[in-house]
């Protein structure tokens, strides 16, 4: 590749990597940047809120989170996106939410899900988004995780409202998506997530992965596979990723 089209590609995406030798050493490192984002949100006005991702890598970081000594009473907690099933669900992201992180210090934080008893979430969302009208904007923080298909948020290839969600200049808060059924999204095709518009306007956007399959899926969409979800939020949001093996 001649350097002028290296550059090229760089330009294409805004992402910056904080790779770490361990696991460890990254959720000291993401805690403390999350930790100051909210904190930042609170000097400013008052209160702050934070967005985060359900699937298995944020656990950690949540169990740090849990003991941080911030001000949790003026933290709003709110999903970056829901499967659409109820809170007893075994594959519920609020459940996860809750159990790893509602807990020690976080315990006194305001926590927010999306589910409702509507059928679907394309029902939904109208009531989703009052909901989050509560949720003070734009959020101080998201937490954003990836998966092994290159989707993040509920981002999936392909998705019904895919196009609207991703959308820069959309002005929902939450957008409801039908993915495609795949090994990775399991039964629960339904989906409602914030929008790719509402992740922009964060001043802290960070993507949590681990382990050399995650980054070889992130390498390979901002260089290659530009179509997929994650490189096509990348090229409008400026997001940090933490990576450790
Ligand atoms: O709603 C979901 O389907 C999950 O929350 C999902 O989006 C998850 O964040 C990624 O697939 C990464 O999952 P892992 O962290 O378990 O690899």
């Amino acid at each position: 590749m001649s350097a002028v089209m290296a550059k090229a590609h760089k330009a294409a995406h805004k992402i910056k990597w904080r790779c770490f030798e361990t696991r460890e050493q990254m959720v000291d490192e993401l805690a403390e940047a999350c930790c100051e984002a909210l904190m930042r949100g609170i000097r400013k006005r008052g209160t702050a809120s934070w967005a985060v991702s359900g699937g298995s890598t944020p656990k950690p970081l949540f169990d740090a989170m849990s003991q941080a000594e911030i001000d949790w009473e003026n933290i709003q907690v709110a999903l970056v996106d829901e499967r659409w099933v109820d809170l007893g669900h075994p594959r519920s992201n609020e459940a996860f939410m809750r159990a790893a992180l509602q807990k020690g210090h976080a315990a006194e934080a305001m926590y927010i899900g999306m589910k409702t008893p509507h059928a679907t979430p394309f029902e939904a969302v109208e009531a989703v988004n009052a909901r989050y009208a509560q949720v003070k904007q734009p959020f101080d923080s998201v937490l954003l995780g990836l998966g092994s298909d290159g989707h993040t948020a509920s981002f999936f290839p392909d998705a019904e409202g895919l196009d609207a969600a991703l959308d820069i200049n959309g002005d929902k808060t939450c957008v409801a998506l039908r993915a495609k059924r795949s090994d990775v999204t399991g039964d629960e095709v339904d989906r409602m997530s914030i929008s790719a518009s509402a992740i922009a306007k964060a001043p802290h956007v960070v993507l949590m992965i681990t382990g050399d399959e995650k980054k070889a899926v992130l390498e390979r969409a901002l260089a290659v596979d530009t179509h997929l979800p994650i490189a096509k939020l990348a090229e409008h949001v400026t997001i940090t990723v933490y990576w450790a093996p």
